[in-house]
């Protein structure tokens, strides 16, 4: 599991461990880490002198890229070209005595040149050398702003960033500048990093959807006691503020039967899915809660879909009767005519479910009969909108989000999943290229967010799928916090295994279910 700590807990910790160590330690120790990855990083080719440029911003962020350049300059026995340019009117003073100690080419982007806007300024020679500088540079360190940053970027630091050559290595130090560093708004002006070197934990812009601007993620240890050590029984333990689950967390998580189970203990999931006119999304997410293991799939719908799901998968029971988790809603039209006796019946089908104490898996249609909390205030629930339909989940229900479209919730998914979930008090998975996973905010657990899925996966389908594996999860006993997370990795997972590389078609990800999730749990066994 990957887990990061919010921009105040980790300015707490930091605190704590500079009270505990000599002035200027916790930055030397950042420094020196990233000083190391980028001599990683510099070209095997020694025919020409390695070039490493450091943009560099005002505050402490800036002092770790003076520091770094500074101690390059020792750890690589070869000549290094190493130049720093100065993006803001404030210095880190120690950070740049130490690089010019060093010899560091040191560049006042800042200095000189008419005012006005960035297209008419008339540019300093000196903001001209650092342009000159970038376009050539094997390594390019991104200095300008850490966790104090706000979105946004000064247009100085924007055009620095497009002056960028294309073969430049770009190591973002600590955060991609002009990145939100708690990683809430998504998208927007800033770096994209080829990779970002952080210090002493994740950040949330390294793991939620910010995480595709950060690039590879190394965090250099410099002490700080943010719950790694779970073992040990420090007072100034933190819970983490967003989580990733990955490979290795399957075979921990995955509900693997044993000898004693039998197919009610390893759990019965019931789909309420599709109707007359939908008969695909049943098909999908029975398929898929089929693949997934569970001990008996339930289809509960009119003629039509059960007629195909019959035909297509004869693992499948049908109507009522005895289920541990509900899948409801995939093509589910929640709002038939008033002489569609089947459509009614069957939103009569999806309410019983709704109203029960059983866990929940609600998705499509499903959420368009939600107005407020389940009944049974205990029963958990796991909602699965898209984008769209958070919009007008929110949009319909919560005064406050009236007119909220897509596009914001695009922008801020968390704030709308977070509120979402705080309406309805269930966990709600915000389906995307970056899946959240939120608990309602009273639970004070972290917040999840997966990005397994190459970009094939995003197709006609592939929710329901997604909802039937995770549904499997629910009726297996699982909380939706880990039911939603396990499942988006499998899904995206599953989806790259069944064509890596190229497209991929519903049907196929929820087949390549049983491969993917035997694969991940003999990877824990080797890890193991
Ligand atoms: N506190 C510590 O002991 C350590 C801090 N470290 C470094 O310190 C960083 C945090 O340093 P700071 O708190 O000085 O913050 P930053 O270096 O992120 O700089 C914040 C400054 O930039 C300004 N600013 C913020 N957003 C802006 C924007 N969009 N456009 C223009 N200006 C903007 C702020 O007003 C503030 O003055 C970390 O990210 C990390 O790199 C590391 O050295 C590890 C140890
Ligand atoms: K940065």
């Amino acid at each position: 599991m990957i887990q990061a700590w919010s921009v105040d807990d980790v300015r707490a910790a930091e605190e704590r461990a500079m009270a505990q160590l000599p002035d200027g330690e916790l930055m030397q120790r950042a420094a020196t880490g990233l000083a190391q990855v980028v001599a990683a990083r510099l070209p095997d080719d020694t025919s020409t002198q390695p070039l490493v440029v450091a943009l560099v911003g005002g505050g402490n962020n800036g002092g770790d890229a003076l520091w770094a350049l500074a101690h390059l300059a020792d750890l690589v026995g070869e000549p290094l070209d190493l130049v720093a340019v100065l993006t803001s009117e404030h210095r880190h003073e120690e950070g740049l005595r130490a690089a010019r100690r060093a010899e560091v080419e040191i560049v006042d982007a800042t200095r000189g040149g008419s005012k006005g806007g960035s297209k008419a300024r008339r540019r300093s020679k000196a903001l001209d050398h650092a342009v000159e500088a970038l376009a050539v540079a094997d390594v390019v360190l991104d200095g300008v702003l850490g966790i104090g940053g706000r979105p946004g970027l000064p247009d100085l630091v924007t055009e620095l960033l497009e002056a960028i050559g294309a073969d430049a290595h770009v190591i973002a130090v600590d955060v991609p500048s002009g990145v939100d560093p708690m990683g809430e708004i998504v998208g927007g002006a800033g770096v994209f990093a080829d990779e970002t070197v952080t210090f002493g934990c994740a950040k949330p812009v390294h793991v939620l959807g910010t995480a595709s601007r950060c690039g590879m993620l190394t965090v250099v240890d410099i002490g700080l006691d943010l719950g790694r050590d779970h073992a040990s029984a420090s007072a100034a333990r933190t819970a983490p503020a967003a989580e990733r689950v990955d490979h290795d967390d399957v075979a921990a998580l995955w509900p693997v039967p044993g000898p004693e189970d039998d197919k009610y203990s390893r759990g019965v999931v019931g789909v309420v899915a599709g109707g007359e006119v939908y008969t695909g999304a049943p098909l999908l997410s029975v398929t898929a809660a089929v693949c997934a293991g569970a001990g008996m799939v339930r289809y509960v719908g009119p003629p039509g879909p059960t007629q195909l799901v019959r035909a297509e998968v004869p693992e499948a029971v049908h109507g009522t009767g005895r289920v541990q988790a509900w899948v409801v809603g995939p093509g589910l039209d929640a709002h038939p005519h008033s002489w569609d006796q089947l459509g009614l019946a069957q939103v009569e089908a999806a309410r019983r479910a709704l109203d029960s104490e059983l866990p929940c898996l609600v998705d499509a249609g499903g959420l368009d009969l939600l107005d407020g909390p389940r009944t049974h205030a205990g029963a958990r629930t796991l909602l699965t909108p898209h984008a769209g339909e958070l919009a007008r989940l929110l949009a319909r229900l919560d005064p406050e989000a009236s007119g909220l479209d897509r596009e914001r919730v695009v922008v801020e998914p968390l704030r709308w999943a977070r509120r979402a979930a705080d309406l309805l008090r269930a966990t709600v998975l915000l389906k995307g290229s970056t899946t959240y996973v939120v608990p309602p905010p009273a639970s004070g657990l972290a917040v999840r967010a997966q990005a397994d899925a190459p970009a094939w996966a995003g197709t006609a389908g592939s929710g329901d799928v997604l909802a039937g594996l995770a549904g499997t999860l629910l009726a297996a006993g699982l909380d939706p916090v880990d039911a939603g997370s396990l499942a988006a990795l499998v899904h995206g997972v599953a989806a790259h295994d069944a064509n890596p590389g190229g497209p991929v078609r519903a049907l196929e990800i929820a087949q390549q279910v049983p491969r993917t999730v035997a694969r991940l749990l003999a990877r824990a066994a080797e890890v193991g």
